[in-house]
């Protein structure tokens, strides 16, 4: 099994954001360790999904450094912004997946887009992301809308590991999955950092996915990280706006599913 170390593999430092008048991130610092499963949480419209999407480089904060496998990634001209997109994976909360593509076709996308392989061999590769994504081999030759919502974002899943890539983000992984496809979902995030020794960080409301599967979670809130640390830590904080997100009628129904898996 692969435990995380401290090695950071994503150092955020004094990240400002602003749309307009208006302020989402005023000094966040976090980093992200080699092999850990890192979750970013908070209550709506406290900027996580602008955290990632700085992060994957779809939009540019006003100030601050990120750097990702060592390096700064802020003011990358487009051919050097291309090769670290290529070596991390994502999956978005909606999946976009190419309603037109079959599920393999999907899949074998970023092959086709980044490497030399011939279509056999892409095809074999595709099979394997769909099998390591949970989903049976029929599924491949499946278009997105022939599928359930819990099939579709493993197929996303699928395509985010197309490149075998070391850093996997995840947006929102089980937003709109019932509870049973939700808990599956979990144990195939934890199965694929372990076989695949990758480091995760994703954003999520999901405390119970947090708290099954997440080494260390930052809160974000009132413009910074509010709190950092394991989920136990965290729910032992004192902070105010901390004690709410647990202790809130969500947290509290999270917490006792957690203890109660003790
Ligand atoms: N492109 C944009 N233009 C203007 N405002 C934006 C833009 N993107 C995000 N915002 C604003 O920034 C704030 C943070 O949004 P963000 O989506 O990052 O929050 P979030 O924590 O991910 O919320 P949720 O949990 O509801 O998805 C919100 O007030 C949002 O309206």
């Amino acid at each position: 099994m692969i435990k995380p170390s401290a090695e950071p593999i994503i150092e955020i430092s004094n990240i400002s954001t602003r749309f307009g008048s208006t302020q989402v991130h005023d000094g966040v610092n976090l980093e992200v360790h080699r092999g850990e499963i890192f979750g970013l949480a908070g209550s709506s419209g406290c900027g996580k999904s602008t955290l990632l999407r700085e992060i994957i480089l779809l939009q540019r904060p006003q100030a601050g450094s990120i750097r990702v496998f060592g390096k700064e990634i802020l003011g990358l001209d487009d051919e050097a912004a291309l090769s670290f997109r290529k070596s991390w994976g994502v999956m978005f909360e909606r999946g976009a997946l190419f309603s037109s593509l079959t599920v393999s076709e999907n899949v074998g996308l970023p092959l086709h887009e980044h490497t030399t392989l011939s279509d056999a061999l892409i095809n074999e590769l595709a099979a394997v992301k769909i099998a390591l994504a949970g989903l049976p081999a029929s599924a491949g030759e499946k278009y997105p809308s022939e599928l359930s919502g819990g099939m579709r974002k493993r197929a996303a899943l699928a395509r985010a590991i197309a490149l075998d890539p070391e850093l996997l983000f995840l947006d929102e992984p089980t937003a709109g999955l019932d509870p049973l496809s939700a808990s599956g979902f979990d144990e195939l995030v934890l199965h694929l950092k372990q076989s695949l020794g990758l480091t995760i960080m994703m954003v999520t409301h999901d405390l119970d996915l947090l708290w099954r599967v997440a080494d260390r979670v930052a809160i974000l809130g009132e413009k910074k990280v509010l709190g950092i640390g394991s989920m136990q830590e965290l729910s032992e904080s004192d902070h105010p706006l901390i004690r709410e997100y647990f202790y809130g009628p969500r947290g509290r129904a999270a917490w006792d599913k957690a203890w109660n898996q003790k």
